[in-house]
């Protein structure tokens, strides 16, 4: 099989991924520790070099992409901040860049939008605190809320229940649940599902870097659920310009 192939440290990370996302979908990626779902999200974003096969946004390749503020990404642990004294309101608005044209000051479009992404994480509270001074689940959140304000068509999200508690859990889910109703496309790297369980429409599990389930999430009781179940998803051989569209080019 010819696929989309990611080698690091000249070690073969992925291999034969064919994945396209549609409008609208709510994907999990699932799989083991190692088995190569950071680096899947990060190679179908243009941001892992692909060694084998090509990945397109919207259509086009990610060095011809110009409409990045449709996509927002929430990384794996907070990478902003640094040692820089950095508000919770600083980052988050960091969100809507993507949507700001070159020199435009930040207008109120961009201050409503970064204060209703704070209060849809339960922050709001915290705004002007530096984000040092959060915890670990926090922080994630306040990654969330900057992908929130900048009001993306797709989410792409890094294990964004990972070291976060119960009821930031569920806020989470409830905040793309509606997402998703609004037509909202999410892809999302999990361990487990918990609380997102409900609103995932499909699952692609990765085992030693390669798809070996591409269908409805693991709730579905029967073969299907069975990671290594060689069902192939519709989605995944038709050819639609999808948000994230990851071919061979052979
Ligand atoms: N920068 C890198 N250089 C070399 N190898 C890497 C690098 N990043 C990841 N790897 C390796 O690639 C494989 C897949 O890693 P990846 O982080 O994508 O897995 P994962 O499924 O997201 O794991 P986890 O659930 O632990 O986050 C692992 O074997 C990892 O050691």
């Amino acid at each position: 099989m010819n696929g989309g192939q990611v080698d690091l440290d000249r070690r073969p990370v992925l291999r034969g991924i064919d994945l396209s996302v549609e409008p609208g979908e709510a994907v999990a990626v699932l799989g083991a520790n190692g088995s190569g779902k950071s680096t899947l999200v990060r190679a179908l974003l243009g941001l892992v070099p692909l060694s084998g096969g090509r990945t397109l946004l919207y259509g086009s390749p990610p060095d011809r992409f110009r409409e990045w503020w449709r996509i927002g990404y929430v990384p794996q642990r907070l990478s902003v901040g640094g040692g820089v004294p950095t508000t919770i309101r600083e980052v988050v608005a960091s969100g809507r860049i993507s949507r700001q044209r070159r020199l435009r000051p930040t207008g109120a479009a961009d201050r409503e939008a970064t204060m209703r992404a704070l209060e849809t994480v339960g922050l709001a509270d915290r705004a002007s605190d530096p984000v040092q001074s959060l915890s670990g689940g926090q922080q994630q959140r306040v990654l969330i809320a900057r992908a929130l304000a900048g009001e993306p068509d797709t989410f792409v999200m890094d294990e964004p229940t990972a070291g976060v508690d119960s009821e930031s859990q569920l806020l989470l889910a409830e905040t793309l649940s509606v997402l998703v109703a609004r037509g909202k496309t999410v892809l999302l790297v999990a361990h487990e599902l918990g609380p997102l369980e409900p609103l995932i429409t499909r699952a692609v599990v990765l085992r030693h870097g390669s798809v070996c389930h591409d269908g409805p999430p693991p709730r579905a009781v029967g073969t299907h659920a069975l990671p290594g179940h060689d069902h192939v998803h519709p989605h995944a051989v038709q050819a639609p310009v999808g948000p994230l569209d990851w071919r061979p080019t052979s």
